[in-house]
């Protein structure tokens, strides 16, 4: 049971919800995997919680390939998108199409993923998906922006920018992607954007009304030192895995 473009595309159209997770390793991925997510998102968000870094900018095309071939040793059926980091596609269509030939050479992806809706950024999915790259967008709070926004801030607040952001999402269903990400919007301008296109919307924090939901798998497992608002834990492994540490600890200075 393999999943296709076309496959998340048809569960759109009969109302099943996609579900998406990240991963950035061989455990993750096959966590992810074994039970049962849909996409698996090597996103540049690994930047953050595994890497340490404050923000997705200064992630390397190497490196989220380096983690990217480990991810893919981990999956059987989810189908796999990689994000393409910070200044690896923004210079020029060519520049795009050389790094997302690269990393789907490399590490064996499905997809890729790439943020942003402006008409250049349009231009260059509409270059990547004509030769048969399926790129799935990314529109609301783009993070490699966060220097411009000003911080990690809601999105598409005004209804200016609330059309600004529709118009973009439009632009990239034109160009070809097969998916778009909906990132910390008004849940209304979500659903608006949603009820438009007809491709999927992966929404997070983006509210209900999206085809999907995407979420940091560390975020969901409580394993990230911190996590946005709109994240919701479903498991508190960060407190399990010091508690194990400290036990492993005691035992070993426990005087014999
Ligand atoms: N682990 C983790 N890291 C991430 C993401 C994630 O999903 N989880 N996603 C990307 C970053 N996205 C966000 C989105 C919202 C917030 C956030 O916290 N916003 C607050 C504060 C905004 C501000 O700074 O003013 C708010 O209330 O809107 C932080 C990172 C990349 N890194
Ligand atoms: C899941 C999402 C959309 C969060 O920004 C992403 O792009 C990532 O993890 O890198
Ligand atoms: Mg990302």
């Amino acid at each position: 049971m393999t999943i296709t473009v076309s496959q998340i595309n048809r569960w759109k159209q009969e109302g099943r919800a996609i579900a998406a997770l990240t991963a950035w390793d061989y455990l993750s991925a096959q966590l992810v995997d074994a039970a049962g997510v849909d996409i698996a998102l090597v996103g540049d968000s690994l930047a953050m919680p595994v890497l340490g870094y404050e923000t997705t900018v200064p992630l390397t095309l190497d490196e989220i390939i380096h983690h990217a071939k480990a991810v893919r040793r981990g999956l059987s059926n989810a189908f796999m998108v990689v994000d393409l980091p910070f200044l690896s596609y923004q210079v020029s269509p060519e520049q795009a199409l050389v790094t997302a030939g690269k990393v789907m050479k490399e590490t064996g992806t499905q997809g890729v993923k790439l943020e942003g809706g402006h008409p250049a950024m349009a231009a260059t999915v509409a270059r990547l998906t004509q030769i048969g790259i399926p790129v799935m967008g990314h529109v609301g709070l783009t993070p490699q922006s966060v220097h411009q926004f000003g911080g990690f801030r809601k999105q598409g607040k005004t209804a200016k920018e609330a059309e600004r952001i529709l118009q973009e999402a439009q632009a990239l269903e034109r160009a070809g992607a097969f998916a778009i990400v909906l990132e910390h919007i008004p849940q209304d301008v979500a659903k608006a954007i949603t009820q438009t296109l007809g491709i999927p919307t992966i929404g997070i924090g983006a509210g209900p009304h999206c085809d999907g939901q995407v979420l940091v798998t560390s975020d969901l497992w409580g394993l990230s030192e911190w996590q946005p608002p709109f994240a919701q834990p479903l498991a508190d492994l960060r407190s399990q895995a010091i508690n194990a540490v400290q036990q492993f600890c005691n035992q070993v200075r426990q005087t014999p």
